[in-house]
Protein backbone atom coordinates (compact mmCIF):
# COMPACT_ATOMS: atom_id res chain seq x y z
CA UNK A 1 0.00 0.00 0.00
CA UNK A 2 1.60 2.99 -1.25
CA UNK A 3 0.60 6.47 -0.30
CA UNK A 4 1.77 9.84 -1.71
CA UNK A 5 2.93 12.06 1.13
CA UNK A 6 4.45 15.79 1.16
CA UNK A 7 7.90 16.24 2.93
CA UNK A 8 8.91 19.20 4.40
CA UNK A 9 13.08 18.91 4.05
CA UNK A 10 14.99 22.02 5.73
CA UNK A 11 18.85 22.00 4.66
CA UNK A 12 21.54 23.57 4.47
CA UNK A 13 23.37 24.05 1.55
CA UNK A 14 27.37 25.34 1.92
CA UNK A 15 27.30 27.49 -1.45
CA UNK A 16 31.20 26.56 -2.05
CA UNK A 17 30.61 22.74 -2.11
CA UNK A 18 26.95 22.44 -3.91
CA UNK A 19 24.58 24.13 -4.96
CA UNK A 20 20.47 23.77 -4.96
CA UNK A 21 20.69 22.01 -8.76
CA UNK A 22 22.98 18.77 -6.65
CA UNK A 23 19.83 18.87 -4.28
CA UNK A 24 17.06 19.01 -7.06
CA UNK A 25 18.96 16.36 -9.28
CA UNK A 26 19.30 14.25 -6.54
CA UNK A 27 15.60 14.60 -5.15
CA UNK A 28 14.08 13.92 -8.75
CA UNK A 29 16.33 10.71 -9.35
CA UNK A 30 15.13 9.34 -6.06
CA UNK A 31 11.55 9.78 -7.07
CA UNK A 32 10.87 13.05 -5.71
CA UNK A 33 8.58 15.82 -7.00
CA UNK A 34 9.59 19.11 -5.59
CA UNK A 35 6.34 21.45 -5.00
CA UNK A 36 8.19 24.35 -2.90
CA UNK A 37 11.08 26.07 -2.00
CA UNK A 38 11.37 28.23 0.73
CA UNK A 39 14.47 30.36 1.92
CA UNK A 40 14.84 30.71 5.27
CA UNK A 41 17.94 31.92 5.76
CA UNK A 42 20.56 33.24 3.03
CA UNK A 43 24.15 33.86 3.86
CA UNK A 44 27.43 34.09 2.24
CA UNK A 45 28.25 30.71 2.94
CA UNK A 46 25.65 29.06 3.64
CA UNK A 47 21.86 29.17 2.84
CA UNK A 48 19.31 26.86 4.97
CA UNK A 49 16.19 26.91 2.43
CA UNK A 50 12.46 24.38 3.30
CA UNK A 51 11.81 22.10 0.31
CA UNK A 52 8.58 20.73 -0.08
CA UNK A 53 8.24 17.03 -2.05
CA UNK A 54 5.91 15.62 -3.17
CA UNK A 55 6.85 11.58 -2.39
CA UNK A 56 5.48 8.01 -2.29
CA UNK A 57 6.13 6.51 0.82
CA UNK A 58 7.90 3.85 -0.10
CA UNK A 59 10.63 6.24 -1.11
CA UNK A 60 10.99 8.49 2.16
CA UNK A 61 13.95 7.03 3.72
CA UNK A 62 15.63 6.57 0.02
CA UNK A 63 15.31 10.43 -0.41
CA UNK A 64 16.73 11.40 2.95
CA UNK A 65 19.66 9.01 2.37
CA UNK A 66 20.76 10.44 -1.07
CA UNK A 67 20.89 13.81 0.24
CA UNK A 68 22.69 12.75 3.59
CA UNK A 69 25.49 11.53 1.56
CA UNK A 70 25.42 14.65 -0.88
CA UNK A 71 28.81 16.79 0.12
CA UNK A 72 27.84 20.23 1.35
CA UNK A 73 24.57 19.48 2.25
CA UNK A 74 23.21 18.82 5.85
CA UNK A 75 19.61 17.57 6.38
CA UNK A 76 18.26 19.50 9.43
CA UNK A 77 14.93 19.12 10.15
CA UNK A 78 12.37 16.91 7.98
CA UNK A 79 8.65 17.14 8.41
CA UNK A 80 5.59 16.32 7.12
CA UNK A 81 1.85 18.01 6.25
CA UNK A 82 0.86 15.60 9.23
CA UNK A 83 3.55 16.36 11.51
CA UNK A 84 2.72 19.48 10.76
CA UNK A 85 -1.08 19.41 11.67
CA UNK A 86 -0.14 18.37 15.04
CA UNK A 87 2.95 21.35 16.11
CA UNK A 88 1.18 22.80 19.20
CA UNK A 89 -1.67 19.80 19.81
CA UNK A 90 -4.80 19.93 17.87
CA UNK A 91 -7.24 21.48 20.20
CA UNK A 92 -7.41 24.31 22.93
CA UNK A 93 -9.90 25.56 25.30
CA UNK A 94 -11.61 28.98 23.80
CA UNK A 95 -14.09 31.18 26.32
CA UNK A 96 -17.59 31.63 25.14
CA UNK A 97 -17.27 35.30 26.32
CA UNK A 98 -14.70 37.70 26.22
CA UNK A 99 -13.72 39.29 29.68
CA UNK A 100 -13.93 43.10 28.13
CA UNK A 101 -13.53 44.79 31.60
CA UNK A 102 -14.48 44.72 35.68
CA UNK A 103 -18.13 44.38 35.25
CA UNK A 104 -17.30 41.45 33.10
CA UNK A 105 -14.90 40.02 35.45
CA UNK A 106 -16.96 39.98 38.21
CA UNK A 107 -19.68 38.75 36.57
CA UNK A 108 -17.86 35.49 35.23
CA UNK A 109 -14.96 35.11 37.83
CA UNK A 110 -14.93 36.14 41.99
CA UNK A 111 -17.30 37.88 43.34
CA UNK A 112 -20.30 36.76 41.13
CA UNK A 113 -19.62 33.60 40.69
CA UNK A 114 -19.29 32.60 44.38
CA UNK A 115 -23.41 32.68 44.19
CA UNK A 116 -23.22 30.29 41.18
CA UNK A 117 -20.92 27.67 43.22
CA UNK A 118 -23.67 28.10 46.41
CA UNK A 119 -26.63 27.32 43.99
CA UNK A 120 -24.29 24.58 42.65
CA UNK A 121 -23.28 23.22 46.82
CA UNK A 122 -27.18 23.45 47.67
CA UNK A 123 -28.14 21.57 44.45
CA UNK A 124 -25.64 19.44 42.77
CA UNK A 125 -27.72 19.14 40.11
CA UNK A 126 -27.59 22.49 39.17
CA UNK A 127 -23.85 21.45 37.54
CA UNK A 128 -25.61 19.99 34.83
CA UNK A 129 -27.46 23.70 34.15
CA UNK A 130 -24.43 25.93 35.21
CA UNK A 131 -21.79 24.32 34.21
CA UNK A 132 -20.17 22.47 31.07
CA UNK A 133 -20.73 19.06 32.37
CA UNK A 134 -23.85 18.23 30.56
CA UNK A 135 -21.53 18.71 27.17
CA UNK A 136 -18.47 17.34 28.24
CA UNK A 137 -16.98 14.01 27.87
CA UNK A 138 -13.72 12.65 29.06
CA UNK A 139 -11.59 10.82 26.53
CA UNK A 140 -9.89 8.38 29.23
CA UNK A 141 -6.84 6.38 28.08
CA UNK A 142 -3.93 4.54 29.59
CA UNK A 143 -2.19 4.08 26.64
CA UNK A 144 -1.83 0.42 26.68
CA UNK A 145 -3.46 -0.48 23.14
CA UNK A 146 -3.22 2.60 20.88
CA UNK A 147 -5.04 1.93 17.57
CA UNK A 148 -3.14 -1.09 16.74
CA UNK A 149 0.15 -0.11 17.96
CA UNK A 150 0.03 -1.71 21.48
CA UNK A 151 1.32 -0.31 24.40
CA UNK A 152 2.73 3.36 23.88
CA UNK A 153 2.64 4.87 26.69
CA UNK A 154 -0.01 7.87 27.77
CA UNK A 155 2.28 10.72 26.08
CA UNK A 156 1.98 8.69 22.39
CA UNK A 157 -1.49 7.93 23.31
CA UNK A 158 -2.05 12.05 23.22
CA UNK A 159 -1.96 12.74 19.75
CA UNK A 160 -5.54 10.03 18.91
CA UNK A 161 -7.10 11.30 22.08
CA UNK A 162 -7.04 14.94 20.59
CA UNK A 163 -7.91 13.54 17.07
CA UNK A 164 -11.42 12.05 19.18
CA UNK A 165 -11.86 15.12 21.16
CA UNK A 166 -11.99 16.85 17.57
CA UNK A 167 -14.24 14.45 15.93
CA UNK A 168 -16.57 14.91 18.65
CA UNK A 169 -16.48 18.57 18.44
CA UNK A 170 -17.08 18.87 14.99
CA UNK A 171 -19.19 15.83 14.79
CA UNK A 172 -21.75 16.02 17.49
CA UNK A 173 -20.67 19.62 19.31
CA UNK A 174 -19.29 18.12 22.28
CA UNK A 175 -16.63 19.30 24.06
CA UNK A 176 -14.28 15.90 24.71
CA UNK A 177 -11.02 16.57 27.20
CA UNK A 178 -8.02 14.19 26.68
CA UNK A 179 -7.12 12.53 29.97
CA UNK A 180 -3.96 10.41 29.07
CA UNK A 181 -3.05 8.35 32.42
CA UNK A 182 0.29 7.28 33.51
CA UNK A 183 -0.53 4.57 35.22
CA UNK A 184 -1.81 0.68 34.00
CA UNK A 185 -3.13 -0.36 37.09
CA UNK A 186 -7.16 -0.88 37.02
CA UNK A 187 -7.74 0.37 40.55
CA UNK A 188 -5.84 3.54 40.41
CA UNK A 189 -7.43 4.18 36.16
CA UNK A 190 -10.60 3.31 38.24
CA UNK A 191 -10.81 5.75 41.69
CA UNK A 192 -8.95 8.54 39.22
CA UNK A 193 -11.63 7.98 36.58
CA UNK A 194 -14.26 8.44 39.57
CA UNK A 195 -12.67 10.91 41.12
CA UNK A 196 -12.41 13.41 38.33
CA UNK A 197 -16.30 12.49 36.78
CA UNK A 198 -18.13 15.23 38.66
CA UNK A 199 -16.95 17.75 35.76
CA UNK A 200 -17.94 15.68 33.15
CA UNK A 201 -21.62 14.64 32.08
CA UNK A 202 -19.85 10.98 30.54
CA UNK A 203 -16.96 8.77 30.43
CA UNK A 204 -15.27 7.75 26.81
CA UNK A 205 -12.56 5.02 27.94
CA UNK A 206 -10.00 4.63 24.53
CA UNK A 207 -7.53 2.27 23.84
CA UNK A 208 -7.16 0.26 27.02
CA UNK A 209 -5.91 -3.15 26.50
CA UNK A 210 -7.95 -6.50 27.07
CA UNK A 211 -9.20 -7.76 29.64
CA UNK A 212 -8.10 -5.18 32.02
CA UNK A 213 -10.69 -2.96 29.94
CA UNK A 214 -13.46 -5.06 30.65
CA UNK A 215 -12.99 -4.36 34.32
CA UNK A 216 -12.35 -1.01 33.88
CA UNK A 217 -15.50 -0.51 31.99
CA UNK A 218 -17.56 -2.37 34.30
CA UNK A 219 -16.52 -1.19 37.77
CA UNK A 220 -17.02 2.25 36.06
CA UNK A 221 -20.71 1.84 34.93
CA UNK A 222 -21.37 0.14 38.04
CA UNK A 223 -20.04 2.98 40.49
CA UNK A 224 -20.98 6.19 38.28
CA UNK A 225 -24.34 7.86 37.49
CA UNK A 226 -23.34 9.00 33.97
CA UNK A 227 -22.71 6.74 30.80
CA UNK A 228 -19.24 5.22 30.52
CA UNK A 229 -18.48 3.70 26.97
CA UNK A 230 -15.33 1.89 25.76
CA UNK A 231 -15.25 3.12 22.43
CA UNK A 232 -13.03 0.53 21.22
CA UNK A 233 -15.86 -1.87 22.67
CA UNK A 234 -19.01 -0.92 21.95
CA UNK A 235 -18.42 1.87 19.47
CA UNK A 236 -16.66 -0.63 16.64
CA UNK A 237 -18.81 -3.56 17.87
CA UNK A 238 -22.04 -0.92 16.62
CA UNK A 239 -20.48 0.47 13.76
CA UNK A 240 -19.34 -3.62 12.92
CA UNK A 241 -23.34 -4.66 13.42
CA UNK A 242 -24.55 -1.68 11.23
CA UNK A 243 -22.01 -2.79 8.19
CA UNK A 244 -22.68 -6.29 8.46
CA UNK A 245 -26.33 -5.80 8.47
CA UNK A 246 -25.69 -3.86 5.32
CA UNK A 247 -23.31 -5.88 3.54
CA UNK A 248 -25.82 -9.16 4.47
CA UNK A 249 -28.30 -7.19 2.02
CA UNK A 250 -26.24 -7.00 -0.38
CA UNK A 251 -25.36 -10.31 -0.66
CA UNK A 252 -29.05 -12.20 -0.17
CA UNK A 253 -28.00 -13.86 3.39
CA UNK A 254 -29.52 -14.24 6.90
CA UNK A 255 -27.48 -12.83 9.98
CA UNK A 256 -28.87 -15.74 11.84
CA UNK A 257 -27.69 -18.63 9.08
CA UNK A 258 -24.54 -16.96 8.35
CA UNK A 259 -21.06 -18.13 9.25
CA UNK A 260 -18.91 -15.31 11.41
CA UNK A 261 -15.46 -15.74 12.00
CA UNK A 262 -13.96 -12.67 14.50
CA UNK A 263 -10.42 -12.69 14.74
CA UNK A 264 -9.10 -10.85 17.29
CA UNK A 265 -10.68 -11.92 20.52
CA UNK A 266 -9.56 -8.20 22.81
CA UNK A 267 -11.50 -5.28 23.63
CA UNK A 268 -13.09 -4.91 20.22
CA UNK A 269 -13.53 -8.56 19.32
CA UNK A 270 -15.07 -9.37 22.23
CA UNK A 271 -17.94 -6.77 22.23
CA UNK A 272 -18.41 -7.33 18.71
CA UNK A 273 -19.11 -11.08 19.21
CA UNK A 274 -21.74 -10.13 21.81
CA UNK A 275 -23.74 -7.45 19.77
CA UNK A 276 -23.84 -9.86 16.67
CA UNK A 277 -25.20 -12.63 19.54
CA UNK A 278 -27.74 -10.36 20.65
CA UNK A 279 -28.71 -8.99 16.99
CA UNK A 280 -29.48 -13.02 16.58
CA UNK A 281 -26.22 -14.28 15.10
CA UNK A 282 -26.54 -17.85 15.04
CA UNK A 283 -22.60 -19.19 14.24
CA UNK A 284 -20.04 -17.56 15.47
CA UNK A 285 -16.10 -18.45 15.43
CA UNK A 286 -14.34 -16.34 18.08
CA UNK A 287 -10.19 -16.59 17.16
CA UNK A 288 -7.62 -15.33 18.88
CA UNK A 289 -3.69 -16.58 18.75
CA UNK A 290 -4.49 -19.53 20.79
CA UNK A 291 -7.06 -20.81 17.89
CA UNK A 292 -11.02 -21.22 17.85
CA UNK A 293 -12.34 -20.71 21.58
CA UNK A 294 -13.72 -24.14 22.61
CA UNK A 295 -15.93 -25.14 25.13
CA UNK A 296 -13.59 -27.72 26.35
CA UNK A 297 -11.05 -25.29 27.14
CA UNK A 298 -11.46 -23.35 30.42
CA UNK A 299 -10.05 -19.44 30.01
CA UNK A 300 -8.82 -17.44 32.78
CA UNK A 301 -10.38 -14.35 30.94
CA UNK A 302 -13.71 -14.02 32.28
CA UNK A 303 -15.07 -12.92 28.97
CA UNK A 304 -13.60 -15.70 26.66
CA UNK A 305 -15.04 -18.12 29.22
CA UNK A 306 -18.82 -17.02 28.32
CA UNK A 307 -18.04 -16.56 24.67
CA UNK A 308 -16.91 -20.35 24.57
CA UNK A 309 -19.90 -21.12 25.84
CA UNK A 310 -21.90 -18.90 23.37
CA UNK A 311 -19.90 -19.54 20.36
CA UNK A 312 -18.89 -21.78 17.95
CA UNK A 313 -21.86 -24.51 17.98
CA UNK A 314 -20.91 -26.76 15.59
CA UNK A 315 -17.38 -27.36 17.71
CA UNK A 316 -15.17 -26.65 15.22
CA UNK A 317 -11.26 -26.88 16.15
CA UNK A 318 -8.37 -25.10 15.13
CA UNK A 319 -7.02 -22.09 14.24
CA UNK A 320 -8.00 -18.77 11.81
CA UNK A 321 -7.42 -21.53 8.89
CA UNK A 322 -10.10 -24.14 10.27
CA UNK A 323 -12.61 -21.04 10.69
CA UNK A 324 -12.43 -19.41 7.89
CA UNK A 325 -13.29 -22.84 5.62
CA UNK A 326 -16.65 -22.04 4.39
CA UNK A 327 -17.40 -19.11 6.26
CA UNK A 328 -19.35 -16.23 5.22
CA UNK A 329 -17.98 -13.04 7.12
CA UNK A 330 -14.72 -12.48 7.83
CA UNK A 331 -14.83 -9.85 11.05
CA UNK A 332 -10.94 -8.89 12.33
CA UNK A 333 -9.97 -6.45 14.78
CA UNK A 334 -6.89 -8.17 15.75
CA UNK A 335 -3.45 -6.76 13.31
CA UNK A 336 -2.14 -6.40 10.36
CA UNK A 337 -1.51 -9.44 8.09
CA UNK A 338 -3.43 -12.22 9.82
CA UNK A 339 -5.20 -12.90 7.14
CA UNK A 340 -3.78 -15.00 3.91
CA UNK A 341 -5.22 -15.23 0.17
CA UNK A 342 -5.42 -18.82 0.90
CA UNK A 343 -7.59 -18.69 3.28
CA UNK A 344 -9.86 -16.41 1.97
CA UNK A 345 -9.99 -18.14 -1.23
CA UNK A 346 -11.61 -21.26 1.12
CA UNK A 347 -14.53 -19.02 2.16
CA UNK A 348 -18.00 -19.70 1.05
CA UNK A 349 -19.29 -17.70 -1.95
CA UNK A 350 -20.32 -14.22 -1.68
CA UNK A 351 -18.25 -13.41 1.13
CA UNK A 352 -17.80 -10.76 3.03
CA UNK A 353 -14.28 -9.37 4.71
CA UNK A 354 -14.40 -6.22 7.63
CA UNK A 355 -10.36 -6.12 7.85
CA UNK A 356 -10.47 -3.46 10.52
CA UNK A 357 -7.30 -3.13 12.26
CA UNK A 358 -5.97 0.44 12.34
CA UNK A 359 -3.55 1.40 10.47
CA UNK A 360 -2.97 -1.94 9.05
CA UNK A 361 -5.49 -3.79 8.10
CA UNK A 362 -5.70 -8.25 8.74
CA UNK A 363 -4.91 -8.06 4.80
CA UNK A 364 -4.34 -5.54 2.44
CA UNK A 365 -7.20 -4.56 0.53
CA UNK A 366 -5.80 -5.08 -2.98
CA UNK A 367 -4.71 -8.32 -2.79
CA UNK A 368 -8.26 -9.40 -0.98
CA UNK A 369 -10.42 -7.71 -3.67
CA UNK A 370 -10.51 -10.75 -6.13
CA UNK A 371 -11.75 -13.06 -3.44
CA UNK A 372 -14.26 -11.01 -1.70
CA UNK A 373 -17.48 -9.75 -2.58
CA UNK A 374 -18.34 -6.91 0.29
CA UNK A 375 -14.77 -5.98 1.71
CA UNK A 376 -14.47 -3.05 4.88
CA UNK A 377 -11.36 -1.47 6.33
CA UNK A 378 -10.95 0.66 9.23
CA UNK A 379 -9.10 3.33 6.91
CA UNK A 380 -10.52 5.89 5.45
CA UNK A 381 -8.68 6.11 2.18
CA UNK A 382 -10.91 2.86 1.25
CA UNK A 383 -14.65 2.34 0.76
CA UNK A 384 -16.53 1.20 3.16
CA UNK A 385 -14.75 2.58 6.06
CA UNK A 386 -15.90 0.17 9.20
CA UNK A 387 -14.68 3.05 12.36
CA UNK A 388 -16.15 3.27 15.96
CA UNK A 389 -16.59 7.31 14.76
CA UNK A 390 -19.40 6.62 12.77
CA UNK A 391 -20.86 5.68 16.21
CA UNK A 392 -19.16 7.58 19.60
CA UNK A 393 -20.16 11.19 18.37
CA UNK A 394 -23.69 10.24 18.15
CA UNK A 395 -24.56 7.61 20.80
CA UNK A 396 -22.64 10.29 23.13
CA UNK A 397 -24.98 13.30 21.56
CA UNK A 398 -27.88 10.81 22.45
CA UNK A 399 -27.16 10.08 25.80
CA UNK A 400 -26.04 13.65 26.74
CA UNK A 401 -29.11 15.11 25.62
CA UNK A 402 -31.54 12.76 27.69
CA UNK A 403 -29.20 12.52 30.58
CA UNK A 404 -28.53 8.50 30.08
CA UNK A 405 -27.37 6.84 33.44
CA UNK A 406 -25.63 4.53 30.96
CA UNK A 407 -25.68 3.05 27.77
CA UNK A 408 -27.40 -0.80 27.83
CA UNK A 409 -27.46 -2.93 24.61
CA UNK A 410 -30.87 -1.33 23.40
CA UNK A 411 -29.02 1.95 22.88
CA UNK A 412 -26.29 0.12 20.89
CA UNK A 413 -28.35 -1.99 18.82
CA UNK A 414 -30.96 1.08 17.82
CA UNK A 415 -27.54 2.77 17.14
CA UNK A 416 -26.58 -0.24 14.97
CA UNK A 417 -29.50 -0.34 13.18
CA UNK A 418 -29.67 3.62 12.58
CA UNK A 419 -26.30 3.68 11.05
CA UNK A 420 -27.31 1.08 8.77
CA UNK A 421 -30.09 2.71 7.86
CA UNK A 422 -28.70 6.28 6.56
CA UNK A 423 -27.68 3.90 3.42
CA UNK A 424 -31.11 3.46 1.53
CA UNK A 425 -31.99 0.30 0.15
CA UNK A 426 -31.57 1.35 -3.78
CA UNK A 427 -27.97 3.06 -2.66
CA UNK A 428 -26.76 -0.23 -0.93
CA UNK A 429 -24.05 -2.17 -3.09
CA UNK A 430 -20.83 -3.95 -2.56
CA UNK A 431 -18.75 -0.32 -2.49
CA UNK A 432 -21.58 1.49 0.03
CA UNK A 433 -22.38 -0.68 2.70
CA UNK A 434 -22.05 2.21 5.49
CA UNK A 435 -22.32 5.68 5.48
CA UNK A 436 -19.39 8.39 5.12
CA UNK A 437 -18.91 9.64 8.63
CA UNK A 438 -18.99 13.04 6.70
CA UNK A 439 -22.59 12.26 5.76
CA UNK A 440 -24.65 14.74 8.10
CA UNK A 441 -27.70 12.38 8.57
CA UNK A 442 -25.26 9.79 10.93
CA UNK A 443 -24.56 11.62 13.96
CA UNK A 444 -28.63 12.83 13.96
CA UNK A 445 -30.33 9.41 13.05
CA UNK A 446 -27.99 7.56 15.98
CA UNK A 447 -28.66 10.75 18.41
CA UNK A 448 -32.69 10.39 17.88
CA UNK A 449 -32.57 6.33 17.87
CA UNK A 450 -30.23 6.31 20.90
CA UNK A 451 -32.59 8.55 22.91
CA UNK A 452 -35.64 6.42 22.06
CA UNK A 453 -34.22 3.50 23.72
CA UNK A 454 -33.22 4.85 26.37
CA UNK A 455 -36.29 6.56 27.69
CA UNK A 456 -38.06 2.91 26.69
CA UNK A 457 -35.72 1.20 29.07
CA UNK A 458 -36.21 3.76 31.69
CA UNK A 459 -32.46 4.97 31.29
CA UNK A 460 -33.34 8.76 30.59
CA UNK A 461 -33.13 10.88 33.18
CA UNK A 462 -34.78 14.00 31.16
CA UNK A 463 -36.88 14.09 27.86
CA UNK A 464 -35.38 16.66 25.31
CA UNK A 465 -38.22 18.91 24.00
CA UNK A 466 -37.84 17.63 20.11
CA UNK A 467 -38.32 13.93 21.27
CA UNK A 468 -42.18 13.18 21.71
CA UNK A 469 -42.43 10.64 25.14
CA UNK A 470 -44.38 7.97 22.64
CA UNK A 471 -41.56 8.13 21.11
N1 LIG B 1 -12.02 0.09 12.84
C1 LIG B 1 -12.32 0.41 14.07
O1 LIG B 1 -13.23 1.17 14.34
C2 LIG B 1 -11.56 -0.18 15.20
C3 LIG B 1 -12.02 0.01 16.50
C4 LIG B 1 -11.32 -0.57 17.56
C5 LIG B 1 -10.20 -1.31 17.30
N2 LIG B 1 -9.76 -1.42 16.01
C6 LIG B 1 -8.54 -2.15 15.72
O2 LIG B 1 -8.67 -3.50 16.13
C7 LIG B 1 -7.44 -3.96 16.65
C8 LIG B 1 -7.64 -4.48 18.06
O3 LIG B 1 -8.04 -3.43 18.91
P1 LIG B 1 -8.46 -3.74 20.41
O4 LIG B 1 -8.69 -2.41 21.04
O5 LIG B 1 -9.53 -4.76 20.47
O6 LIG B 1 -7.07 -4.33 20.96
P2 LIG B 1 -6.83 -5.48 22.05
O7 LIG B 1 -5.38 -5.41 22.33
O8 LIG B 1 -7.79 -5.38 23.15
O9 LIG B 1 -7.17 -6.85 21.27
C9 LIG B 1 -6.45 -7.36 20.19
C10 LIG B 1 -6.64 -8.88 20.19
O10 LIG B 1 -6.17 -9.37 18.95
C11 LIG B 1 -5.45 -10.54 19.21
N3 LIG B 1 -4.52 -10.79 18.12
C12 LIG B 1 -3.48 -10.04 17.75
N4 LIG B 1 -2.83 -10.64 16.73
C13 LIG B 1 -3.49 -11.79 16.46
C14 LIG B 1 -3.32 -12.83 15.52
N5 LIG B 1 -2.28 -12.83 14.70
N6 LIG B 1 -4.22 -13.84 15.51
C15 LIG B 1 -5.24 -13.87 16.37
N7 LIG B 1 -5.44 -12.92 17.30
C16 LIG B 1 -4.58 -11.88 17.34
C17 LIG B 1 -4.77 -10.28 20.54
O11 LIG B 1 -4.34 -11.47 21.18
C18 LIG B 1 -5.87 -9.57 21.30
O12 LIG B 1 -6.70 -10.47 21.99
C19 LIG B 1 -6.47 -2.79 16.54
O13 LIG B 1 -5.75 -2.91 15.35
C20 LIG B 1 -7.37 -1.58 16.47
O14 LIG B 1 -6.80 -0.52 15.75
C21 LIG B 1 -10.42 -0.90 14.96
O1 LIG C 1 -9.21 5.39 16.47
C1 LIG C 1 -9.68 4.82 15.48
O2 LIG C 1 -9.58 5.25 14.32
C2 LIG C 1 -10.47 3.56 15.64
C3 LIG C 1 -10.26 2.83 16.90
O3 LIG C 1 -10.62 3.55 18.04
C4 LIG C 1 -8.94 2.16 17.04
O4 LIG C 1 -8.46 2.08 18.17
O5 LIG C 1 -8.39 1.71 16.05
MG1 LIG D 1 -9.46 3.14 19.74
Amino acid sequence: MSIATTMIIRLEIRKSVASFGDVASALAAAGGDIVAIDVIRAGKELTIRDITVNVQDAANGEILTVLSTLPGIKVINVSDRTFLAHIGGKIEITPKMPIKNREDLSLVYTPGVARVCMAIAEDPGKAYSLTMKRNTVAVVTDGTAVLGLGDIGPEAAMPVMEGKAMLFKQLADIDAFPLCLDTKDPEQIISIVKAVSSGFGGINLEDISSPRCFEIERRLAAELDIPVFHDDQHGTAVVALAGLLNALKVVGKELAECRIVVVGIGAAGVSICRLLLAAGAGKICAVDREGILSREQVYSNAEWQWLAGATNPEGITGGLTEALRGADVFIGVSGPGVLSVEQLRSMASDNIVFAMANPSPEIEPELAEPYVRVLATGRSDYPNQINNVLCFPGIFRGALDCRAKAVNLEMKLAAARAIASVVHHDELNEQYIIPSIFNEKVVEQVRLAVIKAAVSTGMARRIPPDISEEG
